[in-house]
């Protein structure tokens, strides 16, 4: 499935948030969705999810507006990890997991053969079998993100929109995961994750997408859109960059400079 969002504008009051942003993902393609805190990431991911509304502008999946398609058809189609889903719930594990489909079930009916293989399916690649009996509410935060993320991939949709699925996790499970989202798009579905984490983007994700003042900045390969320039514009850091075994590692360095009419500048490396 395509999911084509078309200049999406939203305002929460006074607050434009979003002003004109495009975006189209298609089959395959693994899209990081970054920049600074309050850019619009999950805002944006929440319109492209047809849980929010836009002020102006369509959101298509293959050509047809989320009406056309209908609620239960979109939630099999495009799963979505919301960012604080708190999940403190009284439930195991493997019910929170098997949650991802209810799109898929009849009123009152139990699962299917498929939704318990899918289950199966998502616990063992998120790794949370180990603790499928658990209450969720007792789980780490780390664990907890993995259950919730196993949650959205038993949905096995088109489109996954992941919103910081790593950012509590430990450093061994924040590569699993975006290792595991990587294949999730060879397998042919679109992914769009949001993520802070800039050497993880650049390394996992085809293709970035850089939001900054409500709009989109830059869309492209990595190299081109952590450019100097636009990570100045949009986070106000200079990075700190290396490379190992060709691929390259970005590091938050130091703040840019304001010059005195007010224009970033990044600082000369001595
Ligand atoms: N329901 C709402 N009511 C009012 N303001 C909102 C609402 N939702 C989001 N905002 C504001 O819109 C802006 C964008 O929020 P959003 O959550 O999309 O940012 P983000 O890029 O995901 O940020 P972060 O990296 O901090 O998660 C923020 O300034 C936020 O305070």
């Amino acid at each position: 499935m395509r999911i084509d969002a078309r200049d999406i504008h939203v305002r929460f009051g006074d607050a434009q948030v979003l002003r004109g942003v495009a975006l189209a993902v298609g089959p395959g393609e693994m899209v990081g969705l970054i920049g600074a805190n309050g850019a619009g990431k999950s805002t944006l991911l929440r319109v492209l999810a047809g849980v929010q509304a836009p002020g102006e502008g369509a959101v298509l999946y293959d050509g047809r507006p989320s009406r056309a398609i209908g609620e239960r058809e979109l939630a099999r189609r495009v799963a979505f990890l919301a960012q604080d889903g708190e999940a403190l719930w009284p439930l195991s594990v493997a019910a929170v997991v098997a949650l991802g489909r209810l799109p898929y079930r009849r009123p009152f009916a139990g699962l299917s053969a498929a939704d318990r293989a899918a289950v199966g399916r998502a616990m063992g690649a998120a790794e949370v079998k180990p603790f499928r009996e658990r209450v969720v509410g007792t789980l780490s935060g780390g664990e907890r993100m993995r259950v919730l993320l196993a949650r959205a991939l038993a949905v096995e949709g088109d489109i996954l929109l992941a919103d910081e699925p790593i950012a509590a996790l430990d450093p061994l499970h924040q590569l699993q995961v975006m290792a595991l989202l990587r294949a999730t798009a060879r397998r042919g579905a679109g992914v769009v994750v949001v993520l802070h984490d800039l050497t993880l983007a650049a390394r996992f994700c085809g293709r970035l997408v850089l939001l900054s003042g409500g709009r989109v900045l830059a869309d492209g390969p990595a190299e081109a859109v952590l450019a100097d320039a636009n990570v100045a514009e949009a986070y106000g850091v200079t990075l700190a960059r290396g490379e190992r075994a060709g691929e390259t590692y970005l590091l938050p360095w130091e703040p840019v400079a304001v010059g005195c009419h007010g224009h970033a500048h990044i600082r000369e490396e001595r």
